[in-house]
């Protein structure tokens, strides 16, 4: 099997081959694997994981949604677990764009806890890198959309990392998106209502 560490370069190196020919929407073109590494040492770093199944499923997080990357490859060289990870990360690209964007806040209050810590790191990594700079074409307004969408799907993936919620929250609030703080009565708060601008109300907590 060998140790912790050689499970992690194996899937840093798995992923870098598939990811190779990639590159972010930025206008730097910044190559596409510093997201998955990113998004890895978000976990160990500032959330304190040391799960290696959810550390090797950051790395693998976006290959089988962005390559050719099938899940049975990913099962059959870093196990069942992480094949599990990955796979509720992934969006079903066959799907039309409104209807994966809406899947991924139904879905993210069931998901198991390992998936809620990667997909908690890739939103943190994401609207870092869209303070930082927005992909091409991006108008402010899709910027801003993204952001009220990610607080959506990150208000169903509470409760799994104190640190990510926080930074999370903290970038919510710069853009004007009040949200309830977390917590199991995070949804009877009504003083933080007008998040969503009239749009569709908070969602996602229904029995979790
Ligand atoms: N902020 C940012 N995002 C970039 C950049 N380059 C690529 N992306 C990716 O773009 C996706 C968000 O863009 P959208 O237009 O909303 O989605 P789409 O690619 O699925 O159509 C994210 O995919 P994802 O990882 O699958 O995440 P998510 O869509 O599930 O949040 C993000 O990782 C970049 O330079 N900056
Ligand atoms: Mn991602």
């Amino acid at each position: 099997m060998g140790s912790d560490a050689a499970r992690l370069l194996d899937a840093a190196d798995f992923a870098a081959g598939k990811h190779k020919e990639q590159r972010r929407k930025d206008p730097e073109g910044t190559p596409f694997i510093n997201h998955p590494i990113a998004v890895a040492r978000i976990l160990a770093s500032e959330a304190g994981v040391t799960d290696i199944v959810v550390l090797q499923a950051a790395l693998l997080h976006d290959t089988v949604e962005d390559t050719d990357t099938a899940f049975s490859e990913i099962e059959e060289r870093f196990g069942e677990e992480v094949r599990r990870v990955v796979e509720e990360v992934t969006d079903d690209k066959a799907l039309p764009k409104a209807e994966r964007k809406r899947l991924q806040i139904e879905r993210a209050p069931a998901s198991s806890p390992r998936a809620k810590l990667v997909k908690l790191a890739d939103k943190l990594h994401n609207l870092r890198d869209l303070n930082r700079c927005a992909p091409q074409g991006w108008s402010p307004q899709r910027v801003q959309e993204y952001f009220q969408w990610a607080a959506r799907v990150v208000a169903g993936l509470r409760g799994t990392s104190p640190p990510l919620e926080a930074a999370l929250q903290r970038l919510f609030e710069e853009r004007g998106l009040a949200s309830a703080p977390p917590g199991p009565d995070a949804d009877t708060g009504t003083e933080t209502g007008g998040a969503w601008e009239g749009r569709a109300p908070r969602v996602g907590r229904g029995g979790q």
